[in-house]
């Protein structure tokens, strides 16, 4: 088995507490394709965790062989989380990010696309994102948002930290099939002001404004 962690601490230059990596594309969207395999396969195990009816013995049977798995995959590590890092094209990837990492079996994961007037994300949400009955956590609103405004702020070009992010939950968001929105309202300096929404098939379910701070010193790029 071949480790990644040294080409990848070998080629990472610090840039605004982003890494500048000197991996080509190719490779990029190679390695994460198979961890986003991976990481649906580990969605779908939450997912089976939180609504199994089996008997107890063949959960605890279950478990020892999911020990056995985790095992395999510690062979082999990074020394801390994923960071976030991009190349010289601009491709950047956050493999552990709550929301959008391709590695990770815990986001959802939201798939943001960009375009002229903002940002926007389709996303089916789950047992394992329950909050009331049946609806969404407010939480996890609250972070899809806070990801896809964010993003919204960045741009692809520049970093931008949540300052302050405010939600008006005007009616519960069922689990299912959800549309994010984010789009810039203006900006001041630093400062990106955005608004956020969350809908369902029945319009709004959760608003929400932010304000979005470029780290001074951090640098940007023309836009796209
Ligand atoms: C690089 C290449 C491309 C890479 C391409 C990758 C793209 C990848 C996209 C990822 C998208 C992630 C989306 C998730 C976003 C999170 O979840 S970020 C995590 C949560 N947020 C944090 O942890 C932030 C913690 N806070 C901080 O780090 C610092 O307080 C901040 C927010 C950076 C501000 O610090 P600062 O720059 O020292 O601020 P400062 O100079 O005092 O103030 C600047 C201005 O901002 C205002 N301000 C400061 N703090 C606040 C605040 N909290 N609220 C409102 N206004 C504020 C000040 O009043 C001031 O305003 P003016 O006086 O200029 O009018």
């Amino acid at each position: 088995m071949t480790s990644r962690r040294s080409s990848l601490d070998a080629s990472a230059a610090h840039a605004g507490g982003f890494f500048l990596d000197d991996t080509p594309t190719e490779e990029v969207d190679r390695r994460e394709a198979v961890l986003e395999s991976l990481a649906g396969t580990v969605r779908d195990l939450v997912d089976a965790a939180i609504r199994t009816t089996v008997e107890d013995e063949e959960v605890l049977r279950v478990r020892d062989d999911l020990a056995a798995l985790v095992a395999r995959l510690r062979a082999s590590q990074l020394p801390g989380p994923a960071g976030v890092r991009f190349n010289a094209d601009r491709r950047s990837w956050n493999w552990g990010n709550a929301v959008v990492g391709a590695a990770n079996g815990i986001a959802p994961p939201l798939r943001v696309v960009h375009g002229p007037d903002g940002c926007h994300a389709d996303v089916r949400l789950g047992a394992a994102y329950e909050g009331p009955p049946g609806l969404v956590h407010g939480g996890v609103s609250a972070m899809l948002l806070d990801h896809i405004m964010g993003e919204t702020a960045s741009g692809r070009r520049r970093t931008a930290f949540t300052g302050t992010l405010t939600m008006r939950y005007r009616r519960g968001t069922p689990l299912g099939p959800l549309r994010l929105e984010a789009r810039v309202v203006r900006e001041e300096g630093r400062k990106i002001f955005v608004d956020g929404s969350i809908s369902d098939a029945g319009g709004v379910t959760v608003e929400a404004e932010g304000i979005f701070i470029q780290p001074a010193g951090t640098p940007e790029f023309p836009r796209t």
